[in-house]
């Protein structure tokens, strides 16, 4: 079946004000696709979600990248304090294509997002050098039904440089209301907005992973000038302690 083509698949215009609503609400900006990071690597997730899926980091790092690569353009989120946005958030309507055993998505997908996003928190540029995924935990707690619209909110909470080790999370949750909603109606705080409503966000998974930085570095001139860029991108992404972070973890 052509996946376009899903039966209540979003439309693209449906889709991007999703986008547009969840920028406001996290102080974050969509990664181009045909940015210098979309462009790095095979878009693998987008394929696996039809296409409805966006990748959302802060802006104080896309402004960074675009200093040094203009071709990645920046919204600015304004008055938010950098402190309170995540690290990535990854965006996806999960469809019919997806489905798993339980009915609902395939536990292998839920954990692909999740793992994504943390690497994206981790790891800001696509760097095939940058840190991999050496261990991923996931906690399934509901199921997610086929044609959910998820958001997985990650960060990094701990980085130990000497053992190249780098620590995050990641909440997967149903993101049904913030499609549906018309208007937004808290660009004031947006951020505040997003705290206080996750306490009453349905919670499907979360995940904790350990990142190791690879050994073997290029040493080649590009390789070089994108370390430096990660390097200047990640100081810009300060360790945050989760709010509302289950207390189970
Ligand atoms: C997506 C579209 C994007 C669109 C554009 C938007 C922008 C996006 C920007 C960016 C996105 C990035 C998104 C990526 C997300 C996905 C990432 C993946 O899925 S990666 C593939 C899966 N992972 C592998 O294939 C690793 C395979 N494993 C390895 O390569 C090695 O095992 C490695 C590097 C992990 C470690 O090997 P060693 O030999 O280099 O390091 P040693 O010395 O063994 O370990 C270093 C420390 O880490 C601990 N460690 C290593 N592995 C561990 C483990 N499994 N569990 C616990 N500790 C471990 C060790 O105990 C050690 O710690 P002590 O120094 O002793 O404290």
């Amino acid at each position: 079946m052509d996946a376009g083509r899903e039966e209540g698949l979003p439309t693209p215009e449906v889709w991007s004000s999703f986008v547009r609503r969840l920028e406001e609400r996290y102080g974050l900006c969509e990664v181009p696709r045909s940015s210098l990071l979309g462009s790095c690597r095979p878009d693998f997730l987008s394929h696996a979600l039809q296409k409805r899926v966006a990748f959302l980091l802060p802006s104080a790092v896309l402004g960074e990248l675009a200093t040094t690569h203009p071709i990645v353009s920046i919204a600015s989120d304004g008055e938010s304090p950098a402190v309170a946005v995540p690290g990535a958030v990854i965006a996806a309507y999960v469809g019919r294509s997806l489905q798993g055993p339980s009915g609902g998505v395939h536990g292998g997908a839920i954990a692909s997002i999740l793992d994504a996003s943390i690497g994206m928190a981790t790891n800001p540029r696509s760097d095939p050098d940058g840190y991999v995924t050496a261990q991923l935990v996931v906690n399934y707690r509901r199921i997610v039904p086929l044609g959910s619209y998820v958001v997985a909110i990650a960060y990094v909470h701990d980085r130990e440089p000497a053992r190249r080790k780098c620590y995050g999370m990641s909440r997967l949750v149903d993101a049904g209301a913030l499609a549906r909603t018309p208007s937004i109606g808290f660009s004031r705080k947006p951020l505040e907005a997003a705290r206080r409503d996750a306490t009453r966000e349905r919670l499907y998974a979360d995940a904790t992973a350990l990142f190791v930085r690879q050994r073997a570095r290029r040493s080649v001139g590009d390789a070089e000038a994108s370390s430096q860029v990660l390097a200047h991108a990640t100081q810009k992404i300060r360790t945050v302690r989760v709010w509302n972070w289950p207390a189970a973890l």
